[in-house]
Order: structure tokens, then sequence, then C-alpha cells
């Protein structure tokens, strides 16, 4: 029915991975943290860490790409038990789909109960500048649309349905909490939201792209977090996403900008401060308002 290749892993091979984490350390994260291109900061705000080289875990596939660490990082985040992966895995690194998710099913089997998912992008929306941080409110699977989603393959119904309904896939409330701690810590003149759009990559987009991409309504253009989120939810695990605004998408024959991976890191720098004081306030929020 479908191919051996196709499937991923299996329920048994999730739940030996996420075993032989827990043997290795005391921490039980209710939140799990990725960690986009050039954002690996966030897993040093952990205290307390216990952290292991993906090459060293069971399963686990191997990060390729600069800018991504490869490092699962256990720790406590203001005294909340958190877990980070300083490094994804994208679909041009030629991972099959249902891998480069995989860790989202560990998450689960780990006790994660909320995701923070982060991402560099290019911006779509005329009125987002470099720098901005957009919580994602929604999203455009395009890959999807070519029947590349990591959910197809035999259904495990120990992980979630077969037909999982993705019109609240980005949790409102995690959205409302990002804006009120995003007004609170004075961010709110580069606090946007709005709809990012996963592509394959790893070429960036041509003008007649994103010129395209903007009709369809996307705010931000990437290469990753639509498909984790997809697998998060399929099992249950609330997701909160959001992406910095590293370089604005080319929509002009006359602009001279080119898109490239050293800038998206360069932002990522620059904006790494705020990135970590946001998502630790609204982890120590998390657990006041939902614990
Ligand atoms: O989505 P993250 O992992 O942040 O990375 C983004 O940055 C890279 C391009 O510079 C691509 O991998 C794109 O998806
Ligand atoms: N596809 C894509 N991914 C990105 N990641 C960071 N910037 C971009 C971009 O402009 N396009």
């Amino acid at each position: 029915m479908f191919p051996e290749s196709n499937s991923g892993y299996s329920y048994e091979d999730c739940k030996a991975t996420a075993d032989w984490l827990l043997a290795q350390t005391d921490i039980r994260p209710a939140v799990g943290v990725v960690c986009g291109s050039g954002l690996g900061g966030l897993a040093d705000m952990l205290k307390d860490q216990v952290a292991f080289n993906y090459k060293d875990i069971p399963n686990f596939p191997q990060s390729t790409v600069h800018g991504h660490a490869g490092r699962l990082v256990f720790g406590t985040l203001k005294g909340r038990p958190c877990v980070c992966m300083q490094g994804r895995f994208h679909l041009y690194e030629g991972y099959p789909i249902q891998k480069i998710t995989l860790p989202m099913r560990i998450f689960k089997l780990l006790g994660v109960e909320t995701v923070i998912l982060t991402n560099a992008a290019g911006g779509l929306n005329q009125d987002f500048k470099v720098g901005d941080i957009m919580i994602m409110k929604d999203h455009l699977n395009m890959p999807g649309f070519a029947g590349n989603n990591p959910l197809a393959g035999p259904n495990d119904e120990r992980f979630g349905v077969r037909f999982p309904c993705m019109s609240d896939a980005y949790d409102r409330e995690l959205q409302q909490l990002a804006m009120d701690v995003g007004q609170e810590l004075g961010y709110a003149d580069f606090l946007k939201e709005g709809v990012y759009c996963v592509l394959g990559g790893p070429s960036f987009e041509t003008i007649a792209e994103c010129r395209m991409l903007q009709k369809l309504g996307a705010d931000a253009v990437g290469m990753s977090t639509v498909h984790e989120a997809i697998v998060a939810r399929h099992c249950g695990i609330r997701v909160f996403a959001l992406s910095l605004i590293t370089n604005q998408a080319v929509t002009d024959y006359d602009s001279e900008e080119k898109a490239n991976h050293e800038e998206v890191l360069q932002i990522g720098k620059l904006r790494a401060e705020q990135l970590e004081r946001l998502v630790s306030t609204m982890v120590t929020r998390i657990e006041h308002n939902f614990a």
C-alpha cells in the first residue's frame, strides 16, 4: 500500500528513543522549543542543562545546515522543565518528511504539552520590516498541496486520528499571550502576526513566486515549521509558532536585494535577546495560565 520508505518511524521506535532519553535525565519537560536558523541561542537560556548531540540519540536524524547546532538540550526555564532542539531538520536536507518531524512524536512521549516553534523567514507583507517578529496565526502548506504531508502513510491511532483538523493549528490563547507579553516588554513596534507559507527549498524564491505567494495571502515564507506543527497537533500538542523576518522577499525586478543564508543568521543574532525574553516570559506564563 504505502512504500516502506514512506512510513517513517513506528510508535515503538519513537517510544524507544523517548525512553532512552528519559533514562538519561530526571527532567520531565512540559514545554518543547525548536530553534530556527540562527536562533539556537534560545537553548542557552536553559538552566541545569543536560544536552545530547543528535548523533548520539537513537533514531535521531543529523543536522546538516549551518546555524543548526544539532543538540537536544533539557533544562529549566525559570523553574519550568523544558526541552529545546538546537537545530531542526528540513525537507531540502533530503530526509523523508516523516523523519524531519520525528522529534514532535518524541516530545509527546517525553510528556511535552506545548511546543514553541521558531523560524527565520522572508517577509512578503509590505508592512513588515527586517527584524520584525511575526506570530504565526496560520499556514499555507505548499508541499502538502503536492501530497507531501508528514501524516501520509499508515496512521497509528496511538498518536492521533487519520484526518486531524488544522483550522485551530496555532493556539489562539498562546497567540494572545505572546501579544500581551510583547506589549509589556515594549516590542509593539516590531511584533506582528500573519500567515507563514512553507516551501521545499533550498533555493530561495523567484520574484514571480514571491508575487504569487503575496496574492495567496502569505505574509512570510520559509522552509520549515509547518510539518512540525501538523505532527504536533496530530498527537495533541498545543502549538505556538513565530517567525523572525530576516529579509524582505524580493518582488521587484529593479531591486538589487538578494536573499542569502548568512544574512538570515546575522539578523537572528541581532534579535536574539528580545526573542529569548519573549519566549522565556511566555513559558512562565504558560505555567501560570494553563498548568
Ligand atoms: O526555518 P528555519 O529552520 O529557521 O530556516 C530558514 O532559514 C533557512 C534559509 O536561510 C531555511 O532553512 C529556512 O527554512
Ligand atoms: N523560503 C525562504 N526561506 C527563508 N528563510 C529566511 N528567509 C527566507 C526566505 O526569504 N525564503
